[in-house]
């Protein structure tokens, strides 16, 4: 709608002059927004270190399940200290609307690499990288958080390194599951949700660098044709088999790249 365009234009414009009046601190540019969030790149005028500036989207400055959700992903990043996880470095409101900074991770998203760069891995490169990943999420995990997505746009390479953002869905580990109870893995406050997002992770790899042999669409495990190793890792990674029980296991079950 035209109205929410405008207002959305006029708080750009705010927090541009919210920077503006800072003297630590100069505005770059509009990064992007999501679903309840808008971002900014933000230099630090002495250090030319650069920040990116969250602010709930103003929209949403009234909707108190929102703000939670906003809080609660502030919170998390708090919690945690961990090199591939951006630092938060401080939070307050702008109109209304609160924000948080926090580390600029300076690289690109699997999204990017994959579809804009159209960079190709290997079974072998895929592996590794994925294996890099679960360790990440084995550190997470002993934090008691899980991030719940784990998708291309939200795993950054920063030259070899794997580096995670957007806490938005992330939440607190629950270690009483019974497995049997969960219905979406997605959305399961345990590690079969950030594994389950690992299995597609780890298949976008894959078929960056597949070539359909014809027009029929088949099933990954037809498409691919992996080392029977390499597709039962996955299968229990999606929950086509059993799954693992902890990210743990799946680390110690990834497959020799
Ligand atoms: N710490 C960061 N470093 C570099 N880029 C970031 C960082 N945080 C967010 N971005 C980029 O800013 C843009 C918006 O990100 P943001 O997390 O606000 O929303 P989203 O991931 O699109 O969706 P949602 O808020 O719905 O989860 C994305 O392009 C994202 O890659």
């Amino acid at each position: 709608m035209w109205w929410k365009r405008l207002s959305e234009k006029s708080f750009d414009q705010a927090v541009e002059l919210y920077i503006a009046k800072h003297p630590d601190f100069s505005f770059k540019k509009f990064l992007g927004y999501g679903s309840y969030g808008r971002t900014y790149l933000i230099e630090d005028r002495s250090s030319a270190s650069l920040f990116v500036l969250k602010c709930l989207r103003p929209k949403h400055r009234h909707h108190q399940k929102t703000i939670q959700k906003f809080q609660q992903e502030i919170h998390i990043l708090q919690q945690l200290s961990l090199p591939y996880v951006p630092t938060i470095h401080s939070t307050g409101t702008i109109q209304d609307c609160p924000f948080f900074m926090m580390d600029y991770v300076n690289g690109q998203t699997f999204e990017q690499l994959i579809f804009q760069n159209g960079a190709k891995f290997s079974t072998a490169q895929s592996l590794a990288i994925t294996k890099q990943l679960l360790e990440q999420i084995v550190q997470l995990h002993n934090y008691d958080i899980v991030h719940r997505d784990l998708r291309i746009p939200n795993i950054l390479l920063v030259g070899q390194q794997l580096h995670i953002i957007d806490f938005g869905l992330a939440t607190t580990y629950k270690k009483q599951i019974d497995i049997s109870t969960i219905e979406n893995p997605k959305r399961a406050e345990n590690h079969i949700s950030d594994l389950y997002f690992v299995g597609h992770f780890l298949l976008f790899l894959l078929y960056s660098d597949y070539k359909p042999s014809n027009k029929k669409e088949k099933a990954w495990q037809q498409e691919l044709k992996l080392p029977s190793n390499v597709q039962d890792f996955l299968e229990r990674l999606l929950w086509i088999q059993e799954p693992f029980a902890s990210a743990l296991e799946a680390l110690q079950s990834c497959p020799h790249p």
